[in-house]
């Protein structure tokens, strides 16, 4: 029997299997189970070379975004709309068939967007090109689940959620309060610091067991469920925030639209009428969580067009991770920061490489050897962006 029918075979039992106090621990195991089985799944066939037909595409500018959704919803409408870059579009199912790149210009950050085939129920085991456009969504930094707004009785967000989820993706999902070490003796060491009304230690036991493992620390640190816990052994889950954008709104009911735009995560565009498309892109943009600070050489001005671009899911947002974007040497040169901005308490502080940035902080970093200047008045006005220096100065003013 191969991998999918014995998924098959044990999600049917548990369909059968009443959920009470009796059968959760048999449940839990079946779902210990299952999760191994769908990691076998995504383990590559033995032999294979990585395989010629995947969409390997080059990752470009300060993140990626994967435009993921059944056929025809407009996904590749949405990209020759918001890239400029042309994606064949047309009213039959499946007329994308490969992964098309494009860029977006905002914020002064290039953000990657990938238009790529529809999906449909049973991708995650392999249907049409599932299995290889959602490692492409594994390899991004945001999904817009594209959904056609005439079609939602369908439940294609739940489907296409659920296929998401068979991989080991998780939407919009923090990763589990829960420390799990293996260890090569002890036993088994099981405490919480949140009453469990999941999970018990029993049921812990049993599905660690079911993983043989025999020695390892596990501490609850949150009310957390089986499938959580089972997400921690694992260990390899991603977790990626998701928007869901409803396009064609030009062909429903007003009643209809304002519901949807109340759904969780979501926003409502029609590409036809160009509806929204600029509120869609401030969405993405924020949900990055980009983080653009702008470098002060000492006595000049910073550069408002050329920002530095941190990002707490790609290398973190630190005082260090800028000088590490700057150039190599320069955490070692560096005696301290002054930063002004939103990440301060007052205009500018005097930081160490642990202070943590926030979007559009300015930085000046001092070095060792060179004398610090700080305080000595105003940086000679020579700029390229006076506009948005002025603007900078009304909320802190850029001395030193
Ligand atoms: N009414 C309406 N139709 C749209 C809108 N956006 C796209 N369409 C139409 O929907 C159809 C499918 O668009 P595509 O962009 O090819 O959809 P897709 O999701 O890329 O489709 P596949 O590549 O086949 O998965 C085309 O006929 C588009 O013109 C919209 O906002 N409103
Ligand atoms: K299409
Ligand atoms: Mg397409």
């Amino acid at each position: 029997m191969g991998i999918i029918e014995r998924i098959k075979e044990i999600e049917a039992e548990m369909a059968r299997t009443q959920k009470n106090k009796a059968t959760e621990y048999h449940l839990g195991q079946l779902k210990a189970k299952i999760a191994k089985l769908r990691t076998q799944l995504l383990e590559p066939p033995k032999g294979a070379s990585g395989g010629g037909e995947g969409f390997e595409v080059t990752k470009y500018g300060h993140g990626r975004v994967a435009l993921i959704g059944f056929p025809s919803v407009g996904k590749s409408t949405l990209l020759t709309m918001l890239t400029g870059t042309h994606s064949e579009a047309a009213s039959y199912e499946f007329t994308t068939l490969t992964c098309i790149p494009g860029v977006i210009h905002y914020n002064d950050t290039k953000i990657q967007l990938l238009d790529l085939p529809g999906i449909i129920e049973g991708a995650s085991e392999g249907k049409g090109r599932g299995r290889q456009v959602i490692a492409v969504a594994k390899s991004s930094d945001l999904v817009l689940m594209v959904l056609d707004a005439s079609k939602v009785s369908e439940g294609h967000r739940q489907i296409l959620t659920k296929e998401l989820e068979a991989v080991g993706l998780r939407l919009n999902k923090t990763p589990p309060q829960i420390y799990f070490k293996k260890k090569k003796t002890g036993g088994i060491s099981f405490n919480t610091t949140a009453p469990l009304t999941h999970i018990d230690e029993k049921l812990c036991y049993q599905i660690l067991h079911e993983y043989k493992i025999h020695n390892a620390e596990v501490l609850f640190r949150e009310n957390a469920t089986v499938d959580d816990f089972i997400d921690v052994i694992e260990g390899n889950r991603k977790y990626i925030k998701c928007v869901y954008v409803y396009n064609k709104i030009d062909v429903v009911g007003i009643d209809d639209v304002d519901r949807l735009s109340r759904q969780p995560n979501s926003i409502v565009i029609s590409c036809n009428l160009k509806l929204n498309l600029d509120r869609l892109l401030a969405r993405m943009w924020d949900e990055m969580g980009l983080v653009r600070v702008y470098s002060k050489p000492q006595g000049q001005q910073p550069d408002f067009d050329e920002p530095f671009v941190l990002s707490s899911d790609r290398g973190g947002c630190t005082v260090e991770d800028f000088c590490n974007h700057v150039h190599r040497t320069l955490v070692k040169d560096m005696k301290y920061a002054l930063v002004w901005g939103t990440s301060t308490r007052h205009n500018p502080q005097n930081c160490g490489l642990s202070q943590h940035l926030e979007d559009e902080d300015v930085v000046q970093i001092v070095k060792k050897k060179e004398r610090d200047e700080g305080g000595r008045g105003r940086f000679k006005s020579h700029s390229n962006a006076p506009a948005r220096i002025a603007d900078r100065e009304k909320k802190a003013p850029l001395k030193q």
